[in-house]
């Protein structure tokens, strides 16, 4: 369980709090007009900016001060951060070491996570020689060689198309339910909240409220929501 106690994330001149519990394995959409917080949020959990009050717990551990990388996380962003000179194998490596020095179990896991993805293959290319659609499965897989069991997206698939949307969404769908991940996507799009998630939690003005199930929350919005959400909900 993920459980931010009375927290405070500083963002700035910016604040979000949070007072909330989230069962390990669900999939949850952070949902919530621009500029509310919801990638202060997601940040404050993955380590990126300070608490300033309050606790954020991880299986009863307290990981409020912890760095980035000593932290269960594992955080994908939307435009995949792939570096350009590194090539595809390279970039999903950085994903176990920084320096690259991987051995042969690590450059098995990288083999196996660009297979995942259905990049087996491109393993030499650099990102510029990939579709959008690939780099994305990219910087997907790098995720996935980290195995770690909080997986954080930050409108990751905002830029593609529809179609490939949905493949990545049903992915990361795939992935985490065979992993027992548990997954916190910031999204503006409510089908992709119905399409893979079974909870939603709702940032407005600064404030996270706790997880709600999705398909109520979405079928009877409350009137912040509503009004967010223009009637497409
Ligand atoms: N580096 C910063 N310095 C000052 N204020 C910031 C900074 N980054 C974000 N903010 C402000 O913090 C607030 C929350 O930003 P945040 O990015 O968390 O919102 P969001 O809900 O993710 O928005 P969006 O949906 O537009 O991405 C906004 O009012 C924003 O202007």
């Amino acid at each position: 369980m993920l459980r931010l106690e009375n927290a405070i994330i500083r963002n700035g001149p910016f604040n979000v709090t949070a007072n909330l519990a989230i069962e390990s394995g669900h999939r949850i959409a952070v949902i919530g007009p621009s500029g509310a917080g919801k990638s202060t949020l997601i940040e404050g959990i993955a380590g990126f900016l300070p608490v300033t009050q309050g606790r954020i717990l991880w299986r009863d551990q307290d990981m409020t001060t912890a760095a980035p990388g000593k932290r269960p996380v594992a955080m994908l962003f939307q435009d995949g951060n792939l570096f350009p000179h590194l090539t595809i194998a390279e970039n999903v490596g950085l994903g176990l070491r920084p320096d690259l020095r991987l051995n042969g179990e690590q450059k098995a896991r990288v083999s196996d996570a660009l297979a995942r993805v259905d990049l087996e293959g491109k393993e030499a290319r650099k990102p510029a020689e990939l579709s959008g659609g690939q780099q994305s499965r990219a910087a997907l897989a790098r995720v996935l060689v980290q195995a770690r069991p909080l997986l954080l997206l930050d409108e990751p698939f905002a830029a593609l198309g529809p179609a490939l949307k949905h493949a990545m969404l049903d992915l990361v769908t795939e992935l985490s339910a065979e992993t027992g991940a548990t997954v916190l996507m910031v999204s503006h799009d409510p089908a992709d909240a119905r399409r893979i998630t079974d909870q939603i939690i709702l940032v407005d003005e600064g404030v996270a409220l706790a997880p709600q199930e999705t398909g109520p929350l979405l079928d009877n919005p409350p009137a912040a929501l509503r009004a967010y959400l223009g009637g497409t909900g």
